[in-house]
């Protein structure tokens, strides 16, 4: 043993681990004459086991820290697939089984919304551990005359090299080894990514192709910097990696196709065509789960609908087949604009009238609630910051029967769903989905029903 991983064991306390927390830390407590009583959380550590951890973050009430040695293994253990497991920032629940790693998100979703009666008796596994990831955000650093491509290291911003990451899909790992090679290579691909020093690539996939996304590149109009710019993501190009778009503020260049069109969850026909800027759900298959499950609980026949935070109409397409009616909010350009080719298809072939409105989603809500507008059915699906107080409590007199609440933060969900619960709505059904798996990353859905005299 190196002496400082001997000095470290020496640290090292024993703490029996009874529960997960969000981040996918094990919780627990040290155990063993005079411990420490605080609770900690241990990186690495899974429920049913004891370990032995070093302190990483000491707070008044709680201890953070990392597990050096497994004292006695949960039978969930497995050595994690990936070798880069530990030093990558990616996946923090690599190290339990793949199958188990559902109920631990059930755990995680009920841990949050324990305090508010809510119980999730449910978790929807993931058809596939690895393999599946369609979108991923690269990073680049510039550090001296090399160029780094590839994910966070673990708890760092600096950027951890890599031709290849075990969740993404095939069509991901091609345009992943593509770019990090032409990084290494120096040419005008390489050059223009310089530019960036620290920057991001969006990476989309279709299955079968991948557009990449590049923000903070301004191209200039008309003159040498834009064809120099063309030719040099042009470079990227290949049968796989189809499109590049540089973007710079409201301008955009788009070299070979900028969005491909994702049929996930719907009919080829109303397929949402989708850039690298635009959110889609990070697994194809577990999407078409999610919202099958979403327009079940919604229940939405005949009805009229709001939806905020429509995204492109990953959901709006399957609601539209069974509402009267869907309003659908969403402020960012691109997905907005997919949102009206959709009101558009669903109207020709007389699906319900869908109302596209590019608007945030907190001011759609305090409008409707001031205008003493209601509606039957409301389904959102926040971002992690979540739909925030005001918007919360404008919702909780705006849904007027059944809303859907998809959250994949469930903390913020916990914090959403106070004001409704207040006011007088019951939760009647949740389920946790794993999306992601081989992180503590988890979708959570609760249907909550409005007090009988709004309805
Ligand atoms: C988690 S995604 C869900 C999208 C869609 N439901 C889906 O399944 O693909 C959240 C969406 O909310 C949009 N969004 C974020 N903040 C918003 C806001 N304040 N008002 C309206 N839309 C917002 C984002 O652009 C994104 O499309």
């Amino acid at each position: 043993m190196k002496t400082t991983e001997a000095k470290e064991a020496a640290a090292g306390e024993p703490v029996e681990i009874r529960g997960i927390a969000h981040g996918g830390e094990g919780v627990g407590r040290a155990v063993g004459e005079g411990a420490d009583t605080r609770t900690w959380l241990v990186e690495g550590a899974l429920p049913g086991e004891q370990v032995l951890a070093v302190r990483s973050e000491e707070r008044r009430r709680m201890i953070r820290g990392r597990t050096l040695q497994v004292l006695t293994a949960s039978p969930d253990r497995v050595v994690p697939p990936c070798p880069v497991e530990g030093v990558c920032g990616g996946c923090g629940l690599q190290h339990a089984r793949a199958a188990a790693q559902a109920e631990l998100k059930r755990q995680i979703a009920e841990g949050a919304l324990r305090r508010l009666g809510i119980a999730v008796p449910q978790a929807l596994a993931s058809p596939r551990a690895l393999g599946y990831r369609r979108r991923a955000r690269l990073h680049v650093e510039r550090v001296g005359d090399a160029l780094r491509l590839g994910l966070h290291r673990r708890q760092s911003h600096d950027v951890l090299d890599l031709a290849h990451c075990p969740v993404f899909d095939a069509p991901l790992n091609h345009a992943l080894a593509r770019l990090h090679a032409l990084a290494g290579a120096g040419g005008a691909f390489a050059q223009v990514l310089r530019l960036l020093r620290r920057g991001e690539l969006h990476l989309l996939s279709d299955g079968a192709a991948v557009v990449v996304g590049i923000p903070g590149l301004a191209p200039r109009e008309g003159d040498d910097g834009e064809a120099g710019l063309r030719a040099a993501l042009g470079e990227a190009l290949d049968s796989v990696v189809v499109g590049v778009i540089a973007r710079g503020g409201r301008r955009e260049l788009v070299v070979g196709r900028g969005r491909l069109a994702l049929a996930d969850a719907g009919p080829e026909d109303m397929a949402i065509p989708t850039g690298p800027f635009e959110f889609a759900q990070a697994q194809a298959a577990q999407n078409q789960v999610l919202v099958e499950r979403v327009v079940a609980l919604a229940d939405a026949r005949g009805g009229q609908v709001l939806e905020l935070f429509a995204g492109g109409g990953n959901f709006t397409r399957a609601l539209a087949r069974e509402a009267a009616e869907v309003v659908a909010v969403e402020d960012d350009r691109g997905s907005a604009a997919a949102l009206l080719r959709l009101a558009k298809k669903t109207g020709a072939s007389r699906q319900a009238k869908v109302e596209v409105r590019r608007l945030d989603a907190t001011r759609a809500l305090v409008r409707y609630a001031a205008e003493g507008r209601g509606f039957d059915r409301v389904v959102l699906d926040p971002p992690r910051a979540g739909l925030g107080l005001q918007g919360a409590r404008a919702l909780a007199q705006v849904a007027r029967g059944r809303t859907v609440f998809v959250a994949c933060d469930p903390a913020t969900l916990a914090r959403d769903l106070e004001p409704l619960l207040e006011a007088g709505h019951r939760a009647s059904a949740a389920l946790a989905i794993d999306m992601m798996p081989m992180t503590p990353e988890v979708e959570v859905i609760v249907a909550l029903d409005a007090p009988r005299d709004r309805s």
